[in-house]
């Protein structure tokens, strides 16, 4: 099953149909539970938990009840607990007197020295930025990586918006996030902010919700997607991308895109353009052709890496989106059809595939904070598949379902990733897999094989190139890079 990922709304939604146990306290007493196990982890991993210095950070709501049943059960182990109050008179009254009760010290501002700090300022429940106490508290933290505390938050680092991953300023920064039941839209869509995250299983159901959906695909089901040619299958039956991209001139992203087609699945690539020569003196195995008319069929397009805007380039375009074939358009293709968005008004499938420039470019609008909305409506009002891609990578459907990835590092900002990404997800589509699955599967494969390359050290887009396949193998293998982190 994809991870599926929950708005606050969905997540009170499962809260409350779990009834009593949300009533009786359950739900929040094995919420805090999982909350001290992981810090109990994070001590043990250092040195053990007897003596060690934990900060808590309480804010008015549940969230910070969480927090304070969580250094009661810390307290009990020998942890030395100070808890800042944000709110005194709001503070979870219950959870107050636990964290007393087991030995807990409420103090004015957390001491230096600490081990971990617990965020339970906000959780579902906070809008906007860290108000100036809660700032002031995590802004005297040194970082961890220059020896501060390990930051460990409650449900979601606080400054964090649930539901569009926003992160305003000021925000916490979490090392680690633990959250309950189902991961929230931000610990997709704001991964970096939140650091590891743990979900910790409290006992409801956090799949009865109904509405759009936001999930991601775990690397099993991307290795169990990923096309392998059957023992009848021969040379066409695995279905033929073509791709169109580059030129002459500027013959990079034809070989970058042509490359990571043929790379991406078994079968056949054909390439149309005038870098036709150069193409084909990189990968030999690619049928290539100067014009359309000389092409042979295919199964699916990727189309528009470096093919220039001018009226050639607009009329192949428009030859290509009259087809009935799924077609991809990236790149001098958005800007096309930005100019000319009755191009995309088809029945066949369509996955558009912009940078945050292009998306605004297809718009009229910049790309605001919330880019699940922004891609969401975009794919609904065209009825076409968009992917939107930076470091979390979202494939809407004009249902509304959006696939996520998170690519679980940079590496791949170069130039020239994307025309990668446009020759996997081509030849996925050719497949015939959906576009919202061909786009997700080849930005997580996209993504493994940015790792691989790099391994710590920049890359350009020909080392990326080079590692699709081995990233593709390490998947099947069972044994992906650490690229991608699923809570
Ligand atoms: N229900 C359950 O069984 C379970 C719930 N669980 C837990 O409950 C959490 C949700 O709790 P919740 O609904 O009480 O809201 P919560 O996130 O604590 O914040 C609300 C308070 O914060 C305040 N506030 C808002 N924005 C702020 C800001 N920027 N900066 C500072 N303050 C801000 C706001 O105050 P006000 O705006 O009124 O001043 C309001 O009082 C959930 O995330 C999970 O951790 C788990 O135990 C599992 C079981
Ligand atoms: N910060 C980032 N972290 C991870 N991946 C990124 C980041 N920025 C871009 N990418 C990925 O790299 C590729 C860049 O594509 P694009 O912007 O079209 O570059 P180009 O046009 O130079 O090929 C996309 O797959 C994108 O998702
Ligand atoms: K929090």
């Amino acid at each position: 099953m994809p991870i599926r990922y929950l708005t606050a709304d969905a997540v009170r939604d499962a809260e409350h149909a779990a009834g009593d146990l949300l009533a009786n306290g359950t739900l929040m007493r094995r919420a805090s539970h999982g909350v001290a196990q992981v810090v109990i982890d994070e001590l043990r991993r250092t040195g053990g938990c007897y003596g060690r210095q934990v900060g808590i950070v309480v804010g008015a709501g549940d969230n910070g009840g969480d927090a304070l049943y969580a250094g009661a059960a810390l307290s009990r182990r020998g942890v030395a607990c100070t808890a800042v109050l944000l709110a005194p008179d709001r503070a979870h009254r219950a959870g107050l007197a636990a964290f007393g009760r087991a030995g807990g010290r409420t103090v004015e501002t957390l001491a230096g020295g600490l081990d971990v700090v617990i965020d339970g300022v906000v959780g579902i429940g906070g809008h906007g930025p860290l108000r100036p106490a809660a700032a002031e508290v995590f802004g005297q933290l040194t970082a961890p990586a220059d020896g501060g505390p390990v930051v460990v938050a409650v449900d979601i680092p606080s400054g964090v918006d649930a539901d569009t991953g926003q992160v305003h300023d000021p925000a916490v920064r979490a090392t680690v996030t633990v959250t309950f039941g189902a991961p929230r839209n931000a610990h997709l869509l704001a991964a970096t902010q939140c650091g590891r995250t743990v979900t910790v299983d409290i006992g409801i159901d956090p799949t009865g919700t109904d509405g759009d959906t936001l999930s991601s695909l775990t690397d099993d089901e991307v290795a169990a997607l990923w096309p392998v040619p059957a023992p009848a299958d021969d040379k066409y039956s695995q279905g033929v991308v073509g791709v169109i991209a580059g030129s002459a001139r500027y013959p990079g992203a034809a070989i970058l895109a042509t490359g990571a087609a043929v790379s991406a699945t078994s079968g056949m690539t054909r390439y149309v353009g005038t870098a036709a020569d150069d193409v084909v003196s990189h990968f030999p195995e690619v049928v290539a052709a100067r014009s359309l008319a000389d092409a042979g069929r295919v199964q699916a397009w990727a189309v528009g890496p470096g093919i220039g805007t001018d009226d050639d380039a607009l009329e192949l375009l428009r030859d290509i989106l009259s087809t009935d074939l799924p077609v991809l358009v990236d790149a001098d293709g958005l800007t096309l059809v930005a100019r000319h968005p009755e191009l995309v008004d088809r029945r066949a499938p369509t996955l558009l595939t912009p940078h945050a420039g292009e998306f605004a470019r297809l718009t009229g609008d910049e790309l605001g904070p919330d880019r699940l909305a922004a891609v969401r409506d975009l794919a609904r009002r065209w009825g076409v598949s968009v992917l939107l891609k930076g470091r979390i990578t979202l494939v809407a459907d004009p249902d509304g379902a959006v696939l996520g990835n998170d690519a679980g590092s940079s590496w791949a900002a170069t130039a020239g990733a994307g025309d990668v990404l446009s020759g996997i997800a081509g030849s996925l589509l050719a497949a015939g897999l959906t576009p919202a699955r061909a786009g997700a599967a080849a930005a997580r494969v996209h993504a493994h094989a940015a790792e691989l390359a790099a391994r710590d050290a920049p890359i350009g887009a020909s080392d990326l190139l080079a590692a699709v396949r081995p990233a593709i193998r390490a998947l099947r293998r069972g044994h992906p890079t650490s690229a991608t982190r699923v809570p």
